[in-house]
C-alpha cells in the first residue's frame, strides 16, 4: 500500500497554447461543462494517491481565481516559467518545505485530461520500488521514418521508439537536481530527458492511447470523444 503522504503531483499549466490557435491558452478552453484544467486537476485528485497538487500557472493569468477548485486546499499554485521544464522546477520550488528528498512526484502535463486514476496506480504500482522512476510512454505502431524537409532518409526500427506522455514519476530531491541542472536546455521537453542528462535511465510503463495531449484544435473533440468513451 502507497503511503500518500510522499506522493506529489506537479502540473504544468502556465503554457500559452500557440498551437491551439485559440483565444485563451488551451488549459482553459471548455471541455464537457468544465475547462481543460479543471478536468486533468479532478482526475488527479480523484486518485486519491496525491498529499498535494502543486500547479504551476501564469503569473499573468486571469483565469485561475475563476475556478472552484483554486478553492481545494490539496492543490498549490506556483509561478510559471519561460519554458516547461522552468514551470515544473517552479512548482517543485512551490512545495520544498513540504516533500521529502526521497518522496515521489508524478508530472503532468495540464493538458492532458483524459489521464485514468488506472494509469496513474498503475505507474505508481509499477515504479515504486525502483531505483530511478519512469513515465508512462506508447509503443510506436506505424512505421517510423527517418526525414529530411520532404524526403524520407530511412526507416528506424520501431521497436526501440516510444512516444513519452505523462504522469512522469522521480524522486523529489532528484527531480529538482536534474531540472536545476539543465534549466534552459532547450533538450529537456519531459522530466526523463533531464534525468537521462545526468545518466540514469527512466523506466517505460505502457499506457493507455487516449491520454493525449490537447496540442491542435482537432485534439479537443478527440479529447471530448475519449472522456465520454471513458464514462
Ligand atoms: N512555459 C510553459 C510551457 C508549457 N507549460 C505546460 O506544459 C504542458 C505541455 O506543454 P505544451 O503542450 O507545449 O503547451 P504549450 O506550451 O501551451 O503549447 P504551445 O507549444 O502550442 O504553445 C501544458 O500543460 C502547458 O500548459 C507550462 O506549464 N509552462
Ligand atoms: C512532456 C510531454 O508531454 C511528453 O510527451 C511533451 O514532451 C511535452 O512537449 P511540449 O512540446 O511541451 O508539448
Amino acid at each position: 500500500m502507497t503511503n500518500t503522504q510522499s506522493i506529489w503531483a506537479v502540473v504544468p499549466a502556465a503554457g500559452v497554447g500557440k498551437r491551439m490557435q485559440a483565444d485563451r491558452p488551451k488549459q482553459y478552453l471548455p471541455l464537457l461543462g468544465k475547462t481543460v484544467l479543471e478536468h486533468t486537476l479532478t482526475r488527479l485528485l480523484q486518485a486519491d494517491v496525491f498529499a498535494a497538487v502543486s500547479v504551476a500557472i501564469s503569473v499573468e493569468d486571469p483565469y485561475w481565481p475563476e475556478l472552484t477548485i483554486s478553492q481545494d486546499v490539496r492543490v498549490f499554485t506556483a509561478p510559471g516559467g519561460k519554458e516547461r521544464a522552468d514551470s515544473v522546477l517552479s512548482a517543485l520550488r512551490a512545495i520544498e518545505d513540504r516533500a521529502r528528498e526521497n518522496h515521489w512526484v508524478l508530472v503532468h502535463d495540464a493538458a492532458r485530461p483524459c489521464i485514468t486514476a488506472a494509469d496513474i496506480r498503475l505507474l505508481i504500482d509499477t515504479l515504486q520500488n525502483d531505483e530511478v522512476g519512469g513515465i508512462l510512454a506508447l509503443s510506436s505502431h506505424d512505421t517510423l521514418k527517418n526525414v529530411d524537409g520532404d524526403s524520407i532518409l530511412g526507416t528506424l526500427d520501431r521497436t526501440h521508439i516510444w512516444r513519452a506522455l505523462t504522469p512522469q514519476m522521480f524522486r523529489y530531491g532528484r527531480l529538482k537536481q536534474a531540472l536545476e541542472a539543465s534549466v534552459g536546455n532547450p533538450a529537456v521537453t519531459d522530466e526523463a530527458s533531464a534525468l537521462e542528462l545526468l545518466g540514469f535511465q527512466p523506466k517505460i510503463v505502457e499506457g493507455r492511447p487516449d491520454n493525449i495531449k490537447i496540442t491542435r484544435p482537432e485534439d479537443l473533440p478527440l479529447a471530448q470523444f475519449y472522456m465520454e468513451q471513458q464514462q
